[in-house]
């Protein structure tokens, strides 16, 4: 028996079929893709609701990845994938770090954990208790949330902490918009499952789901580090603005180029907007229609 890259399918959370990236080693099928270049790998494993990681290899027995419990695997799989190729195909950057780090999920963590997060070394999903969440990497704007917060580590490297986390928040959500733009919310796809039309943030109005839009209010609070989930809500909006006024295109690589080349840990978000201008001068130029874009989106949520 050879082992061999191999293609599977299955079912994500919300029931939807997927082709999957597998391989197969000794009669066992494994989540583990083998298909991106410069032998960048992603891999599943799953914490079978233990608070442990990275746990067990997610395996099947016959490549049909299709219980009712294997649906957060399987989008977890298939997300980061979606997520891995972005980055290379719109920015050229092979995996989070640049040199094709293996990307590693692990999903099923803990009992009812209504939480997902990067560890510092893999994105960690909770189950959800069914309530507020269904599976958390049942959503792809999560997932590619989680895997912007590894790249801001290994670029700006923005401290998790009042402004600097709110920007490291805000970059986060406006990646996972950029993978997922039907719609400004996030999280919606696995956010409170049994009601309909919320989300848990929203970027054209932060303040639907209770966050700040504007400058003038910024809450300076000690919980969640400073409020990062929070004050999000103001760089958030201005990115809506910017995306609005100039289009996805043209957002993407100013985000891209300000969060790789001018962040710092300690950049604020006065430097954001300092580094966001000067990011679309080097790409469009300090006369063109996109810096009157991003200037005036800054403007409206009052940072200067
Ligand atoms: C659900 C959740 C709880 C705590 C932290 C995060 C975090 O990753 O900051 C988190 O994930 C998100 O915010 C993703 C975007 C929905
Ligand atoms: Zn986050």
């Amino acid at each position: 028996v050879n082992d061999a890259a191999t293609t599977g399918s299955g079912y994500g959370v919300k029931g939807d079929r997927k082709t999957l990236n597998t391989y197969s080693s000794g009669g066992t099928y494994y989540l583990y893709d083998v298909t991106k270049p410069m032998n960048g790998v992603i891999e599943t494993f799953s914490a079978q609701n233990r608070s442990t990681y990275p746990g067990s290899r997610s395996v099947d027995s016959n490549n049909a990845w299709t219980s009712s419990t294997q649906g957060a695997d399987v989008d977890a799989h298939y997300y980061a994938g979606q997520v891995y190729d972005y980055y290379k195909n719109t920015h050229n950057r092979n995996s989070f770090d640049n040199n094709g780090a293996t990307i590693r999920s692990t999903v099923h963590y803990g009992s009812n954990y209504n939480n997902a997060f990067w560890n510092g070394s893999q994105m960690v999903y909770g189950d959800g208790d069914g309530s507020v969440f269904a599976p958390l990497s049942g959503a792809l704007d999560i997932v590619a949330h989680e895997l912007t917060h590894a790249v801001t580590e290994r670029s700006a490297g923005l401290e998790y902490r009042n402004q600097s986390g709110a920007l490291n928040e805000s970059f986060s959500d406006v990646f996972g918009y950029f993978l997922d733009p039907q719609d400004y919310l996030m999280g919606e796809d696995v956010y409170t499952p049994t009601k309909s039309g919320d989300a848990l943030r929203s970027l054209s109005n932060p303040s639907q789901f209770g966050q700040p839009e504007h400058m003038n209010q910024y809450v300076n609070t000690t919980s969640d580090n400073g409020g990062v989930h929070t004050n999000s809500g103001i760089p958030n909006k201005a990115a809506y603005y910017t995306i609005s006024s100039i289009g996805k295109a043209q957002a993407e690589k100013i985000y891209y180029r300000a969060l790789t080349v001018y962040l710092t840990p300690t950049s604020n978000f006065s430097y954001a907007r300092a580094a966001l201008l000067q990011s679309t001068a080097d790409l469009y130029g300090s006369g063109s229609s996109a810096y009157n874009g991003v200037k005036s989106a800054w403007d409206k949520v009052g940072v200067y």
